[in-house]
């Protein structure tokens, strides 16, 4: 099977890889060959269901950074904890689409995603942040939604390959120091969903673009999960994951760190939480010098990071001591400021 050619998702449709991705806790995954993008077609769909139910309404969406939770629409849709006899989304909208290939792949600020077909994971699943009982968590910790799949594909790739996979905020995962992944969040605002449902909690379309299989990358920064296997392995037994596997892998752990915050989201977010503890060990960022531009400004602002705030904000530390919160839709640029990798 070539997965490069007329049916680039064929993978994730062989027998073993479809059972595999239906056990991963998501429903029936929805494959697609080739889309524009998983983020919006999925936006597109929640939309659609809710304007078949209510009859009306628009139907694009924003991401999450450019957007306040605050603003989000009520909805019943996919709870953020899938479980057995869970509720479909309205008009059997997907929990989770994968294209073999996206031909417009969207990053943060409106950047482009580029993947080759049948190269790279490119997802997307459907949430609904509630907890076990449906109610909407607290809007300020909707953004985490971001760090939680960050959460779930480090814990992925750790897993199936051994590889110290981090998290460089807000939204990338990083192996050595490069970028394997960047996700993206999509809030599907109110005027699409209709404004029904579970509490105030919004629908939040969370993707994610895994490089596997590539051997070269659009940017020098970026990495995959070939190259930082195979091609740095001096024996023959090494083994790239197959997509359908990273896919399945990354589910699981999505569905599994969702189901302990639907437990308790402000215990599990809060300071000294579980999930957030698991988070912050993994997130490189932190204790790294970063330089943040802000839109507009001419100067970025340079400090030490040094933790996160109660919706997932980066604090930093300034050069005067004081401490500075940064939204991601604030931040253009988080690097190390003088020299790759500088620690405070
Ligand atoms: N397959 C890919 N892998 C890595 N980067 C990619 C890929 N396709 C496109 N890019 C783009 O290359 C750029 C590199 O991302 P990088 O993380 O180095 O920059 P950044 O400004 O820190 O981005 P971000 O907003 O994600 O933090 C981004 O604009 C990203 O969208
Ligand atoms: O690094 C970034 O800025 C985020 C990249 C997010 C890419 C994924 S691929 C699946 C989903 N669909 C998209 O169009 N984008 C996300």
């Amino acid at each position: 099977m070539d997965a490069t050619t007329d049916q680039p998702a064929a993978d994730y449709r062989a027998e073993d890889a479809a059972r595999a991705l239906r056990g991963a806790g998501w429903g029936e995954v929805e494959v697609l060959d080739t889309v524009a993008s998983t983020n919006a077609w999925l936006a597109e769909r929640i939309a659609a269901a809710a304007r078949d139910q209510t009859g009306g309404g628009a139907s694009h969406g924003a991401t999450l950074a450019e957007s306040s939770p605050r603003r989000a629409a009520p909805r019943d849709s996919a709870p953020c904890a899938p479980a057995p006899g869970d509720a479909a989304p309205a008009g059997s909208v997907p929990r989770a689409v994968v294209a073999g290939f996206q031909a417009g792949g969207r990053g943060r600020l409106n950047r482009q995603w580029v993947t080759p077909p049948g190269t790279a994971v490119t997802f997307s699943v459907a949430c609904v942040p509630v907890d076990h009982a449906g109610r909407a968590w607290s809007p300020e910790l909707v953004p985490w939604l971001t760090l939680l799949m960050a959460h779930a594909v480090t814990g992925a790739v750790r897993d199936l390959t051994g590889a110290p996979a981090t998290i460089k905020w807000p939204n990338d995962v990083l192996v050595h120091d490069r970028k394997l992944c960047g996700i993206l969040a999509t809030m599907v605002p109110a005027a699409a969903t209709g404004g029904t449902g579970t509490g105030s909690a919004p629908t939040v379309v969370v993707g994610a673009g895994i490089n596997v299989a590539q051997t070269e990358l659009p940017v020098p920064t970026a990495t995959s999960l070939r190259l930082e296997t195979v091609a740095g392995s001096s024996t023959d037994d090494v083994a790239v994951p197959t997509r359908p596997a990273v896919l399945t892998a990354v589910l699981e752990h999505l569905a599994d760190l969702l189901a302990r915050v639907a437990e308790d989201p402000a215990r599990e977010l809060g300071p000294h939480g579980s999930v957030r503890t698991e988070i912050e060990e993994r997130l490189d960022t932190i204790g790294r010098r970063v330089a943040v531009q802000l839109p507009g400004t001419d100067q970025p602002a340079v400090g030490t990071a040094v933790g996160l705030g109660a919706a997932g904000q980066l604090v930093v530390r300034g050069q005067d001591g004081a401490l500075r919160e940064f939204s991601a839709g604030d931040v253009v640029h988080v690097r190390p400021a003088a020299g790759q990798g500088a620690r405070a």
